[in-house]
């Protein structure tokens, strides 16, 4: 039994989208990781490159919750224990099985790309163990899952990664009320319950057309970068409540909101515009709070790609990790990538992946709907063509 589950990129909306409620577009990716799962006996145990050569071993408690030995938690153990739980309320036998992982998302010295390995890891576990015990999950009710597991992991996390890698394509995405969720979910509630609660009124995705005139390239700055170290930085120094944060808030709002429009309307000069809109507002961001968003590699990365007439900005947190760039059909890309290699980033040859076809959520449309399909990221996803490494095999210089 195989699952795959992109990277993504996020092009808009990042900090903001932290907050419930406030809009990103994100694209996914077509690097993917790969969890293979075999049924086992008495203990279940991950294999992953991630852990060094001893895979975590895990049993189960007589109240059925899962123990791990010897590890701290981890994202693909909570992607475990919350769809496991999830298993038990719906009355299915337990059983025992292996993952292995195997990840594209990685270099092959294993520094991360900032491309979501995370999130990647924690959907396909859910979707192997979906396929593993016919829960018949739908694709929001494994991005929940997914969402409830990270969330215990990494609670600033908005999810956008999450959505990406589960629904595929370009989406606009706003992120739930993670505290709420986790309060309910630790205290009061059931998994089941906790899929259907208040916590997912701000949640939303909506899926993109791809640009038909632009093409996204990405570079690599080869220095990995702390997400939950640049946000935690963020929200220090510009408190939840503060006028600068609202005034942040309602600028990234206005800037996501447009761009949707434009992507909508396949208007690729205002879509390049609102990426340059989407860079100021991040590097004002960078100078309001002291923290490097904007990277000399990743400043050098834009300006090149700037120089060249395609818009371009830091995706995600920013300090390190990959840069985005929207290129139409006058700018020279390889004008572009000769410039990067002699400034020293590497050009990662992406596509994106494709849509799974169910990303247009709101909370009242979940659940129930779409159930029995796995979607286009269960056991059926290695057919997909999108998946296929070779898909993404390019010209040299590329990491
Ligand atoms: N192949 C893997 N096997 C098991 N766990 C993995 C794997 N890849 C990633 N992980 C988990 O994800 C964590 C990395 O998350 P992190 O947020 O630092 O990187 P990322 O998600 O790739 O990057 P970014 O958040 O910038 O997009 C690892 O510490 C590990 O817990
Ligand atoms: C800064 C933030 O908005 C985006 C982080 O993106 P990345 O994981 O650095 O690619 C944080 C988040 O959405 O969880």
């Amino acid at each position: 039994m195989e699952t795959k589950a992109p990277g993504k990129l996020y092009i808009a909306g990042e900090y903001a989208v932290v907050e419930p409620g406030e809009p990103s577009v994100i694209v996914a990716v077509d690097r993917v990781l790969t969890v293979k799962l075999t049924p086992s006996d008495d203990l279940g145990r991950v294999f992953s490159s991630e852990y060094g050569l001893r895979p975590v071993v895990w049993t189960r408690d007589d109240d059925d919750s899962i123990q791990l030995e010897h590890r701290p938690f981890d994202y693909v153990m909570a992607a475990i224990a919350v769809t496991e739980r999830l298993r038990g309320e719906r009355g299915y036998e337990p059983r025992y099985f292996d993952l292995h992982i195997e990840s594209e998302l990685d270099d092959s010295s294993g520094r991360k790309f900032g491309l979501g390995s995370s999130a990647a890891v924690v959907v396909a576990t859910i979707a192997a163990i979906n396929d593993f015990y016919a829960l018949g999950l739908t694709p929001t009710e494994r991005f929940k899952l997914a969402l409830l597991s990270t969330a215990r992991v990494a609670p600033r996390s908005s999810g956008g990664d999450l959505a990406a890698s589960t629904f595929g394509g370009w989406i606009r995405y706003t992120s739930p009320d993670r505290d709420a969720l986790l309060e309910d979910l630790e205290c009061n509630e059931t998994v089941s319950e906790t899929l259907g609660s208040a916590g997912w009124d701000d949640f939303s995705v909506t899926q993109l057309p791809e640009p038909e005139t632009l093409e996204l390239l990405v570079g690599w700055t080869g220095s990995p970068a702390s997400t939950e170290r640049l946000v935690k930085g963020v929200e220090k120094r510009t408190p939840v409540d503060s006028t600068s944060h609202e005034a942040f808030l309602a600028e990234s709002r206005g800037i996501v909101d447009a761009l949707v429009s434009a992507m909508q309307a396949q208007d690729a000069s205002r879509t390049l515009e609102l990426i340059r809109a989407a860079r100021t507002l991040l590097q004002g961001l960078g100078e309001t709070t002291g923290i490097q968003i904007e990277t000399e590699k990743l400043h050098a990365l834009c300006e090149i790609a700037e120089s060249h007439g395609a818009a371009a900005k830091p995706s995600g947190a920013g300090g390190g990790d990959c840069g985005i760039v929207l290129a139409g059909p006058e700018t020279d890309n390889d004008a572009i990538f000769v410039d990067w290699q002699a400034a020293g980033i590497s050009r990662l040859g992406l596509g994106v992946y494709p849509s799974c076809g169910e990303a247009d959520v709101c909370d009242s449309e979940t659940d129930g709907s779409e159930a029995g399909d796995s979607g286009a990221f269960g056991s059926d996803a290695s057919d997909s063509g999108a998946s296929d490494s070779d898909a993404r095999e390019s010209e040299g210089g590329e990491a």
